[in-house]
């Protein structure tokens, strides 16, 4: 059922907003319990002025978690949802409230197990053992009260059947919130694997899987998104494109694995020469793409060079020592109204193969 509580739960955080939720439907059930201890005041059971003093209890006691919930104050709690809080407040609230009654206790006491069913969803099995243990140490001192002082109000019959169908909620909410507890723990599990599958088809989709850095379509992602703050931002920004020049001799001669080395340790090499800022992708086969945001073109063109003194002076295993890999290295800078298409040509109609 969607109520509109847009204005009372909090929209930043889906956790905040799942305890609010939470916190709201147990204090319909206040509310519900107020109701029907009016119920108890037509049939003689509770003074008019007792039922007042139980709903203001009532009222303040949930207005207070409320403001403490509203506020995000609960964060600073060990458990931010304050079930234990909770559930402590509901066993006072019902000793109290088993003390004012003169009788008709069983039917306020099904409403106070249903609160107390609220703690399922968040203690374990032991912390909701303590917490039975707690609900019924309350109820048994709140009818000790009764008989010692106005024993015309207590059934000893009744109240000792009461007792015992308290007691049988400990072990029967013990193993419901154990279960639940063991669910929630799974759901948890899953949720990471989840993450971890939603990384892993993340990184299949972007990345190279030869050279671990990014591929052609999330280059020209990164590209087109620094394109467009470099045009907002009125910065410069510059690309270097890198191209292995006959490369197919090192397949022919050496070995395609040799080849796959050798664009491994030329991905690697790139790497270590760029800053973090700056894209670096598997334009093609033996084709890369530098993107250096916030860079002018002479800045790129150093960059550039020392890009290419590192693949062409570098040792790549496969290849015997006194082979240098060559590269040509172009450098284009953005100009207005650039697409990425125009920024990448002319940086490829700029490429040059070094001395090294
Ligand atoms: N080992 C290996 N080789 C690849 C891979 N991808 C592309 N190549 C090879 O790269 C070579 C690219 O050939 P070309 O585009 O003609 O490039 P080139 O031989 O360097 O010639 P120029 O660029 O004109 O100097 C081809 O032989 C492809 O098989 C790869 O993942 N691993």
């Amino acid at each position: 059922m969607n109520l509109p509580l847009g204005p009372v739960l909090p929209q930043e955080d889906p956790r905040q907003s799942l305890r609010v939720r939470r916190f709201l439907m147990a204090a319909l059930v206040y509310l519900l319990a107020i109701l029907l201890l009016a119920l108890y005041v037509r049939q003689g059971l509770l003074a008019l002025h007792e039922w007042r003093f139980a709903a203001l209890v009532i009222l303040l006691v949930n207005g207070a978690l409320f403001a403490l919930l509203r506020s995000g104050r609960n964060e600073r709690f060990a458990d931010p949802s304050l079930t234990g809080i909770q559930m402590i407040v509901v066993c006072l609230v019902m000793g109290m409230t088993m003390y004012l009654l003169d009788g008709g206790r069983g039917g306020m006491l099904l409403l106070f197990l249903v609160l107390l069913m609220f703690g399922v969803l968040r203690l374990n099995a032991r912390q909701f053992t303590a917490l039975g243990g707690f609900a019924l140490f309350c109820y048994a001192t709140a009818i000790a009260a009764v008989w010692q002082q106005r024993p015309e109000a207590f059934n000893p019959q009744v109240e000792f059947l009461h007792l015992a169908a308290l007691s049988t909620l400990v072990p029967c909410g013990g193993f419901f919130a154990s279960h639940v507890s063991s669910l929630r723990r799974a759901l948890r599990e899953r949720q990471i694997d989840l993450q971890r599958a939603l990384e892993e088809v993340h990184d299949l989709r972007s990345l190279d899987p030869l050279t671990g850095i990014s591929n052609r379509s999330a280059t020209i992602a990164f590209l087109t998104q620094e394109m467009q703050r470099a045009e907002r931002l009125d910065q410069p920004l510059s690309v270097i494109m890198i191209d292995l020049v006959r490369f197919k001799r090192v397949n022919r001669e050496y070995g395609h694995p040799a080849g796959d080395e050798v664009l491994q340790g030329v991905a690697e090499r790139l790497r270590r020469g760029v800053r973090d800022i700056d894209g670096l992708g598997r334009y093609g086969g033996e084709e890369f793409l530098v993107v250096l945001p916030d860079t002018p073109e002479d800045e790129a063109n150093r960059v550039a060079s020392q890009l290419q003194d590192a693949i062409q002076n570098g040792r790549f295993p496969g290849l015997p020592v006194q082979f240098s890999v060559q590269c040509a290295i172009g450098v284009g800078e953005r100009v207005a109204g650039d697409d990425v298409w125009q920024l990448i040509e002319r940086a490829r109609g700029e490429s040059e193969v070094g001395s090294g």
